[in-house]
């Protein structure tokens, strides 16, 4: 099952993709995918609906982010051990865990733009989990069945807002525009192995990051087991699971985004993201 949000920003409709590749309007039998609305058993009453009953949107219909105003957007820090590397920072022991604001989620393909002040603008591919049950202390043999779907994230992040501004990362990944989510949240049925993935991100048609979900120094078992030790995850919780090797952060010289920049996105079987860095006014 592939559930997506369609329509102006603010003003999304819930969707899903039918067995041809066409978006079905669901407006009216689903309220929308918030919370409970994402569950598991939401999205079991979602798949058996009869979807050539509903009808069909234009494909040209702008597609927003696939969940809607989450309540948490947790995100896990440096799980690549390259990437840890090419930020010069050891390896985690235990996953290193923070926040975006949940006013940074946008459309797969909407502008991403680059905040007044910043000099630093930088992409990060990754692999989004969305919970579909209430965990708290779940075992790691268990953590999947807590899991709604997947999809496709670009944690965009200000390094200089990151790092060099003292205190927790959150003022670096949260901008609004810094969390395209989408094109859709695939249902984890469709997603037997979520460790078996190639993601991948390419600016101005360059491939930058070209990595597997296999090279997770953290799989998604043990990090959604490992967090519900420490909180309660909610149905429609969003974590982002960290980015592979391949950030402007990273180079030598160091690259960061500047209006004009295009970055596209995929990870298998998640679909594709298209952005186009714009200045703020
Ligand atoms: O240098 C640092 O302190 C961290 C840099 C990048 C890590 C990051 O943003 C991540 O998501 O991982």
């Amino acid at each position: 099952m592939k559930l997506l949000r369609f329509g102006p920003a603010g003003h999304e409709a819930p969707g899903a993709i039918d067995a041809h590749g066409n978006i079905r309007d669901l407006t009216g039998v689903v309220p929308d995918y918030f919370g409970a609305d994402i569950s598991c058993d939401a999205i079991a009453r979602i798949a058996a609906l009869d979807l050539t009953q509903y009808p069909i949107v234009d494909p040209s219909t702008r597609i927003g982010a696939c969940v809607a105003d989450t309540r948490n957007f947790y995100c896990v820090g440096l799980n690549y051990a390259l990437h840890a590397a090419e930020s010069g920072l050891d390896a985690p022991s235990e996953p290193v865990l923070f926040n975006k604001a949940s006013s940074s989620l946008s459309g797969p393909n909407d502008n991403v733009i680059i905040p007044r002040r910043s000099v630093k603008t930088d992409w990060e591919v990754e692999l989004g989990v969305v919970i579909g049950r209430e965990a708290l202390y779940v075992d790691e043999a268990d953590a999947l069945n807590y899991v709604a779907g997947y999809c496709l994230i670009n944690d965009v992040s200000e390094r200089e807002f990151q790092i060099e501004k003292g205190g927790q990362w959150v003022k670096g990944k949260s901008a609004p525009t810094f969390g395209p989510i989408g094109p859709y949240l695939v249902s984890a049925d469709e997603i037997p192995d979520p460790q078996t993935l190639r993601l991948q991100l390419a600016l101005n048609g360059e491939v930058v990051q070209d990595s597997n979900t296999s090279d997770m120094i953290f799989s998604v078992r043990e990090i959604v087991a490992y967090m519900s030790q420490f909180m309660r995850l909610m149905p429609g919780d969003i974590i982002t699971t960290g980015t592979p090797s391949g950030v402007g952060l990273g180079m030598n010289p160091q690259r960061f985004l500047k209006p004009g920049d295009v970055m596209e996105l995929e990870i298998d079987g998640l679909g594709q993201q298209r952005q186009v860095a714009v200045a703020a006014d």
